[in-house]
């Protein structure tokens, strides 16, 4: 009995001992882990192309191919293609898609829309990112209707960037839109970029908080530098989600910006520009005419 007890209470004290280690152990290993994970995230690198090309018009050549190419590839992965759209020069730089070959040979019906930044104004208002997009693209191709998805227009700011961002919560939670595997973020298949001459996208500036945000998927600015001043915005997080983000820089006017992108010089005014925080779990390319490549050294 008493060898019983004995070994019963040093069986005891051993499990006690042995817990303490385990759960201390278990502890580190999942500490490790977590550090990994964020040096990982921290480190991880897009992979990044550069394309230049001679002129506009061989930039929206292009362009088309890249797309019509993204979307055979992801509609045999997923059945789907979800885009996001920028509004500004992007829209006419897609125009080789309303072409032969492109036109009758893409599966329209699979295209998902989406707008990576949007003016809180009436869809049909000479400053909407959707108009400029629906007479500019849309309206000449067969995505089905309820395949594009508008802001609404109706709410304020604030409610429409909720509104945005809960409806493209409610895709993911359908399995209309997918997860990226690092986050909870949605991930996009293809976001179309452009970049202001200041170095913006979507509707993130310098001096403006919105670019950091960590945890939205949409937000909103109500002080846009650019007029409109009213907009709301994916965040960097939803953006870097995505599996391709192809940035579309055309034009003299972003030859500085893409000179401080591409060849790491700083920036003494705005460090880093919103530009260069544009890193995707999957590939960035950036398709460059000649004018955006001025002052970059190859
Ligand atoms: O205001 C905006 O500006 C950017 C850049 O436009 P761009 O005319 O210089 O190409 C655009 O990407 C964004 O969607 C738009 O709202």
């Amino acid at each position: 009995m008493s060898y019983l007890s004995h070994s019963s209470s040093t069986a005891a004290s051993w499990m006690n001992a042995i817990s303490t280690d385990v759960v201390f152990a278990l502890v580190g290993v999942a500490a490790t882990i977590m550090i990994r994970h964020i040096v990982r995230r921290k480190n991880q690198k897009s992979k990044v192309n550069v394309l230049k090309f001679h002129s506009e018009e061989a930039v929206a050549i292009a362009l088309a191919k890249y797309i019509a190419d993204q979307s055979v590839k992801f509609i045999k992965e997923n059945g789907s293609f979800s885009v996001v759209l920028s509004g500004g020069t992007l829209i006419d730089t897609l125009r080789k898609l309303l072409e032969p070959p492109y036109i009758g040979s893409i599966d329209w019906s699979k295209w998902l829309i989406f707008f990576l930044d949007e003016r809180v104004v009436p869809l049909n208002h000479p400053d909407s990112n959707y108009k400029l997009a629906l007479d500019g693209f849309l309206s000449k191709v067969p995505i089905p209707k309820s395949n594009i998805y508008a802001i609404n227009d109706k709410l304020s700011p604030e409610d429409a960037a909720d509104d945005y961002e809960n409806r493209i919560k409610h895709l993911v939670s359908k399995s209309k839109l997918k997860r990226s595997g690092n986050s909870e973020f949605a991930n996009f298949d293809l976001m179309l970029l452009g970049m202001g001459p200041d170095g913006h996208v979507a509707s993130l500036f310098c001096w403006h908080f919105q670019r950091f945000e960590k945890t939205r998927w949409v937000t909103f600015i109500k002080d846009s530098p650019k007029p409109p001043s009213r907009r709301i915005t994916f965040t960097f997080p939803l953006i870097n989600a995505a599996s391709e983000i192809a940035m579309v820089v055309t034009g003299e006017d972003a030859a500085d910006a893409v000179k401080i992108a591409l060849s790491k010089t700083t920036n003494s005014s705005c460090f880093p520009l919103p530009v260069e925080k544009v890193s995707p779990v999957g590939t960035l390319t950036w398709f460059l005419d000649k004018e955006a490549t001025f002052g970059l050294s190859c």
